[in-house]
């Protein structure tokens, strides 16, 4: 006698649609949680940027590195924008008083002494960002190699840390402000990746070609190695025809850079900050986080 499938057994096909669902998001977060993935042979630097607000830049950078860092790798967030978001919802310091990036930039301190760990993070340090850097742009304009600035930094302190005998960093995240001012240059000019987040509603597209321009105009005059590696749609919202729209046709002009991972839009997603935190320490089985451990791993597996 042949027995009936038990609805919603695990492995069965023939459960209910809310069973299957469960046993399909149970076995993506065993596949995510705890995953191991391979360090890249140099340091890889990625620039976060998209001239328009808003997007998840700020939420990308810290949410793939802190991906990375708690599959053992070594990265660095360094927090460009003077709103300082990254670093707080890194946990790390930035009120007036701290040494930040922008005594880095302006006043020639090295990274090495401004850089702090995460507190609830292993392997994750921050480079942070105070409130002096709303004026960086400015004065950034009368100083020498201004736009190298940066650059010159991150060289000094890979140096640094290879003869005092600490780890190569395998990734280095920089969260640009939304302008394409002299913070965004510089971030530019120090990085070889940019992973630009493109937010799934309308406009999206909007200001993107003046960002790829603005790109073409770096790696002719400043920075040849720079090349836009990686799209990453965010803010998906799966009950709209208008998301599923834009995320087609932003896959259909940049086929090769956008990742297959979509970050949902997702309440724990949006909370995380005011705790101080990721959604990787804030909820790590949620929807949110597991769309970030796979966005993470694909960039560390292309
Ligand atoms: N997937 C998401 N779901 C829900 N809310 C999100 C999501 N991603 C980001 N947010 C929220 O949207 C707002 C903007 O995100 P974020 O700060 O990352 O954008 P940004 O591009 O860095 O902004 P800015 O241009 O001001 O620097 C924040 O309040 C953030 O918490």
């Amino acid at each position: 006698m042949i027995q009936a499938p038990l609805a919603g057994a695990a492995g069965s096909d023939d459960g209910s649609p809310i069973a299957r669902q469960l046993i399909s998001e149970t076995k993506r977060r065993e596949r995510l949680l705890g995953r191991a993935l391979p360090k890249p042979i140099k340091t890889r630097i990625m620039t976060v940027a998209n001239q328009k607000g808003g997007v998840g830049k700020t939420t990308t950078t810290v949410n793939i590195a802190a991906a990375l860092a708690a599959a053992g790798l070594q990265v660095l967030v360094v927090d460009i924008d003077p709103q300082g978001n990254a670093s707080t919802a890194l946990g790390v310091e930035h009120h007036a008083e701290v040494d930040s990036i922008y005594d880095v930039l302006i006043n020639d301190f090295a990274l090495a002494d401004v850089v702090a760990p995460c507190p609830d993070i292993a392997n994750l340090i921050c480079a942070p960002a105070t409130i002096h850097l709303a004026g960086a742009e400015i004065e950034l304009v009368s100083l020498v190699a201004r736009e190298q600035r940066l650059r010159r930094a991150l060289d000094t302190y890979s140096e640094h840390r290879e003869t005092s005998g600490e780890e190569r960093l395998d990734y280095i995240f920089i969260d640009c402000p939304p302008s394409l001012g002299l913070l965004t240059v510089n971030a530019f000019c120090a990085a070889n990746e940019v992973l630009i987040p493109i937010q799934c509603e309308y406009y999206a597209l909007e200001g993107l070609s003046q960002l790829l321009k603005n790109i073409e105009m770096i790696q002719k005059h400043l920075n040849a190695e720079l090349e836009v590696s990686t799209i990453l749609l965010t803010m998906y919202d799966g009950r709209t025809n208008l998301a599923a729209q834009v995320a087609a046709d932003v896959r259909e002009h940049f086929p090769d850079q956008v990742l297959k991972a979509v970050v949902p839009r997702s309440v724990r997603i949006s909370e995380a900050p005011s705790y101080q935190q990721t959604v990787m320490t804030y909820d790590p089985s949620s929807t949110g986080a597991l769309s970030y451990l796979e966005a993470a791993a694909e960039i560390a597996e292309r």
